[in-house]
């Protein structure tokens, strides 16, 4: 069933790959059964396509719409802040609604479990919001209250080793498992020694975050009958679990789902800290993390060989590199129309301080220098691409509510409010 609601998100395109399978025939009729079933129940959502004939399913340019109502649960420590300003210039593309977080919260009430009520507006707006994005840990129930019904839903994981070091160091101060161990290695050598349960909100970050984040214990006991259920549970609630480790396959897997134009998911990486402050993981801290978050570890392994399956059962690997290597030419391309420097600089080396990411713990996070001589219309292009979670959130809270109280970030803004508002809706 999983597989049916996976392959149902990606459209009919994808059915000549399909074709060469000899379940297609049946796939193909229930699918055209659950598309059939959602025009149904989306009636209700502005965004709602009836489609007109079996014909026009059968062509795929014409059969593929571009998705507008999607929800993307931020994991955190994943390479997510790359997919909000993703999903953000989309929203401006289309002149979108976002449920962003209400009054001056800048997370959808993380880490509490999700209420509908900790988005701004949400008793005007009701179940009409098109795109859901900030971090929040995920409660299905109060999630669909915001989202409607036809919303594709989709996340991405990171694999646990990795993804704990840069936990460790982003924070490094906030979670009390770290703030009183020396490093990474002395951590994971007695994690117990440092982790206690009763801070268990603040402690999140330091085991099994990602199965937190989906709104599962973290401290839950690793049994297989449990995990099986959870990740039954996952795939129910998600069309689409994408791998910050591919992360340009994961685009183009993406864009196909969501039947979105490559430009759409062309990103500069966020988010990314400078090489001084990764900390080196010994072989034996590694082995460590597999059974330290073996929730994680374990959530990880399943969702890297679905993303494969899914892959090989779609698009194929073929086209996946042929569509990566268009995704690297034309980020290349813009990289050198927005970019001073052809990479991501230290906090130090930030011209405008407007465009600084959020620093936290030990980690020097790094954010880019535009060209100076750009025109108008290049440079809001290139600052929509680079700039961090927190201005973002703050600039569309401020166009989407303009009669609330401004997210206030301390920064300078990049922007006058009434720039802001001629900005919509025109694209970037
Ligand atoms: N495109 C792409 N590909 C691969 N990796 C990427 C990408 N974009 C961001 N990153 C890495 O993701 C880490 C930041 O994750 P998040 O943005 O989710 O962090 S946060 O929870 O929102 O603070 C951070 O990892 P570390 O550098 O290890 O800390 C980023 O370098």
């Amino acid at each position: 069933m999983r597989c049916l609601v996976q392959r149902a998100a990606f459209g009919f395109g994808q059915c000549k790959v399909w074709q060469r399978h000899i379940k297609c025939p049946i796939i193909f009729s229930l699918c055209l059964g659950l598309i059939f079933l959602s025009g149904f129940f989306h009636m209700k959502n502005k965004n709602y396509v009836i489609l007109k004939s079996h014909e026009e399913l059968l062509i795929p340019s014409m059969s593929c719409r571009a998705k507008t109502n999607v929800m993307f649960l931020k994991t955190h420590k994943t390479a997510s802040s790359t997919i909000l300003n993703i999903m953000f210039r989309f929203v401006e593309r289309y002149n979108l609604t976002v449920a962003l977080p209400a009054d001056q919260l800048m997370h959808l009430g993380y880490p509490k479990i999700f209420l509908a009520s900790f988005v701004e507006e949400f008793q005007a707006i009701g179940q009409n919001y098109n795109i859901m994005c900030n971090h929040l840990r995920f409660n299905p129930s109060e999630v669909k209250k915001v989202m409607a019904a036809n919303t594709f839903y989709f996340s991405i994981l990171r694999n646990p080793i990795s993804l704990l070091e840069s936990s460790y160091i982003y924070y490094k101060d906030y979670a009390p498992a770290f703030r009183i161990s020396k490093d990474v290695n002395e951590y994971l050598a007695s994690p117990m020694k440092y982790y206690h349960q009763a801070d268990y909100e603040q402690n999140s970050y330091a085991r099994n975050l990602m199965w937190f984040d989906f709104g599962y214990d973290n401290n839950a006991e690793d049994n297989e009958k449990y995990i099986q259920a959870v990740l039954k549970e996952i795939e129910q609630n998600f069309h689409l679990i994408l791998i910050a480790d591919y992360f340009d396959e994961s685009m183009i897997l993406l864009k196909h789902a969501l039947c979105w134009d490559l430009d759409d998911v062309i990103y500069f990486k966020l988010n990314s800290r400078s090489q001084d402050t990764v900390q080196t993981l010994t072989p034996e801290s590694k082995e460590r993390i597999k059974v330290w978050c073996s929730l994680d570890w374990k959530l990880y392994l399943h969702f890297n060989q679905t993303f494969w399956r899914i892959i090989e059962e779609t698009i194929g690997l073929e086209v996946l590199e042929k569509e990566v290597n268009h995704l690297r030419t034309r980020q290349k391309e813009l990289m050198e129309t927005c970019l001073s420097e052809q990479e991501a600089v230290g906090k130090e080396h930030m011209k405008s301080k407007g465009l600084l990411p959020f620093q936290s713990g030990a980690a020097n996070i790094l954010g880019y220098n535009l060209k100076q001589d750009l025109d108008n219309r290049t440079l809001r292009t290139c600052q929509k691409m680079v700039m961090p979670e927190l201005q973002y959130t703050s600039y569309l809270y401020a166009v989407q509510h303009p009669h609330k109280k401004r997210k206030q970030l301390g920064l300078p803004l990049l922007w006058t409010t009434f720039q802001e508002k001629t900005q919509l809706p025109t694209s970037n």
